[in-house]
């Protein structure tokens, strides 16, 4: 990955240069060239500025932090509306009121249930599954509700050593009983038109969920995400009526490492979500 992010600078420099004064990045608007014409002008002191090795460093974040994500949560969204066939309906008559195919974002956000799929979709299947921090320090963890140890002696507070590793189970949160109440393990966009009172504890920076986690390292990609993830579902949902392909039971959570995306259980059918696809057609 370093060979080839090494050639992608090299050759959008060159473009940056060769098209000095252009606004329009080399003819390019991507993030790389973005950040490379930043580090190129001369207006940036020399000790504010990326090395070659900084930006190319960036190239996995975007690809892992930023592509590999969404593409999940967007494939949790396809099978999670292919199941809940209501779902997906209500979403296409909202879709289908839109009067133009290149909605702008204000389009897009004003749309109330499309708001709906996109926040139970990442709160049921949020791609980003755990995630671990490191105590700096010494400290004590007060806790809502004590816990009962092995030898039955009661704790309402929990010590951390430094050093110590903390296991932040993102989707458990965001799918806990206690929080959403029975059903919190289904997919039902409904329930954000009345979010229970008792999800108003949880710190995420976006929707009440840890989805995009909370505190100064929260997602710097967030609005972006739900940006494409919306521009996506608007354009394939108008489209297509979406229907699945394998038995019921059948489409499951393949983890790699941090990160859940859907897939075939059984069968030796490899990875990928299979998905029956029939153009849709308003006037039918
Ligand atoms: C559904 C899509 C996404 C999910 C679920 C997601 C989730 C997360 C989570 C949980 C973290 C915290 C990781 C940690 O601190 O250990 C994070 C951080 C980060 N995300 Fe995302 N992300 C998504 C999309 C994006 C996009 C589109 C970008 C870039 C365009 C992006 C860039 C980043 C970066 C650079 C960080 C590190 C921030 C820091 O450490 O200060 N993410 N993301």
């Amino acid at each position: 990955m370093f060979s080839i992010g090494s050639q992608i600078v090299s050759k959008s420099k060159a473009d940056i240069k060769a098209s000095e004064g252009e606004k329009t990045l080399g003819g390019k608007r991507d993030l790389l060239s973005a950040l490379l014409r930043v580090n190129m002008s001369t207006t940036i002191p020399e000790t504010q500025r990326l090395n070659d090795t900084e930006v190319i460093a960036q190239i996995p974040s975007f690809f892992f932090a930023g592509h590999e994500t969404t593409s999940a949560a967007t494939a949790w969204a396809l099978y999670a509306l292919s199941v809940n066939t209501a779902a997906q309906t209500k979403l296409r008559e909202e879709l289908l009121a839109i009067s133009t195919e290149n909605p702008t974002m204000d389009e897009l956000n004003s749309l109330p249930y499309l708001e709906y799929v996109v926040r139970e979709t990442l709160r049921v299947h949020a791609p980003v599954v755990f995630n671990l921090r490191m105590a700096m320090e010494d400290d004590v963890l007060p806790l809502s509700k004590p816990y009962i140890d092995k030898e039955g002696k009661s704790h309402d507070s929990l010590p951390i050593h430094k050093g110590q590793m903390i296991h932040i189970p993102i989707l458990a949160v965001n799918t806990d009983k206690e929080i959403w109440g029975e059903d919190a393990d289904e997919f039902k966009p409904e329930r954000w038109a009345k979010i229970p009172d008792s999800v108003s504890t949880i710190p995420g920076v976006w929707a009440n969920l840890l989805t995009f986690f909370a505190g100064p390292h929260n997602c710097i990609g967030f609005r972006f995400s739900l940006a494409e993830m919306k521009a996506l579902l608007f354009t394939l949902v108008r489209a297509f009526e979406l229907e699945q392909a394998v038995p019921k039971g059948g489409i499951g959570p393949s983890i790699t490492g941090l990160l859940q995306s859907p897939m075939v259980l059984a069968g030796g059918k490899g990875s990928g979500l299979p998905l029956i696809l029939k153009p849709y057609n308003a006037q039918l």
